[in-house]
């Protein structure tokens, strides 16, 4: 039984996400691709100036931030590139390496994802080093919205179970007009640790903060 702060928490994101959704569809095809673009460039140099090796990282679909200008970036870097494969059954990813775009087939709610017979998909215990995450909404307090499948909220577990290992950083990647003043959370949320947009790279919720860069 859903509980009336359940129920009203349901409802708050259901309107964000209506909202969002359609102020991110309605940014111009230009806009969007150059947007993207300067956004990826900022992620790029994130991950190399913090010596990140390895990625998760999504392949858009919807209006979402065009995240290919990245991952060919990573390519280029030499940083390894994850993509994640949904299995909509229990609502888990399974993790698979990207080397190359004609590895992607159309996948579950028509995401491009990797095709397993292709490459199959990494051990359960898998951890990349970094997790760049899309979004309808972030907020400058680690805040996210999804599609509401709670994906990246069991991803976010399963990578916190390992025990010692350093986990992931956590970043999310969006249009700057997706950042909104409080997105409504639930304890079982993951928050991020980076927000990357245009504008630049903010880091919160106890990544060291440096100044540069930061919107
Ligand atoms: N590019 C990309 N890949 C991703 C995600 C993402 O947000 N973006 N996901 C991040 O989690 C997962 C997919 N999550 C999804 C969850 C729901 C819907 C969806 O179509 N939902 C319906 C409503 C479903 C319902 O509640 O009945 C909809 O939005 O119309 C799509 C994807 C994994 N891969
Ligand atoms: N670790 C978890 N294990 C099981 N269920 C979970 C977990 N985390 C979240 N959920 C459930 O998943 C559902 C969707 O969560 P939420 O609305 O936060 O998704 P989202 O973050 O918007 O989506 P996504 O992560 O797929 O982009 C909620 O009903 C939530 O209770």
């Amino acid at each position: 039984m859903m509980n009336g702060e359940q129920e009203r928490m349901r409802q708050l994101k259901a309107q964000l996400r209506a909202r969002m959704s359609r102020i991110r569809g309605s940014i111009p095809p230009e806009r969007h691709v150059s947007l993207s673009g300067r956004a990826c460039g900022h992620a790029a140099a994130w991950l190399i100036g913090e010596q990140i090796r390895s990625m998760l990282i999504y392949v858009p679909f919807r209006s979402e931030l065009d995240t290919k200008p990245l991952v060919e970036e990573a390519w280029r870097a030499g940083i390894d590139v994850y993509v994640p494969r949904c299995l909509p059954e229990d609502r888990s990813m399974t993790i698979h390496l990207l080397q190359q775009w004609d590895e992607l087939k159309t996948g579950a709610y028509g995401i491009m994802e990797p095709d397993p017979r292709r490459r199959p998909a990494e051990a359960d215990d898998f951890v990349p080093e970094a997790v760049i995450m899309p979004g309808l909404a972030f907020d400058l307090n680690g805040g996210r919205l999804g599609y509401g499948g709670g994906y990246y909220d069991r991803l976010h577990e399963r990578f916190s179970s390992g025990g010692k290992r350093r986990g992931p950083r956590w970043a999310g990647i969006g249009f700057g007009e997706q950042v909104v003043e409080q997105v409504p959370m639930e304890t079982t949320d993951a928050r991020l640790q980076v927000l990357i947009t245009e504008q630049g790279v903010r880091k919160m919720n106890g990544e060291a903060e440096d100044g540069t860069d930061a919107f």
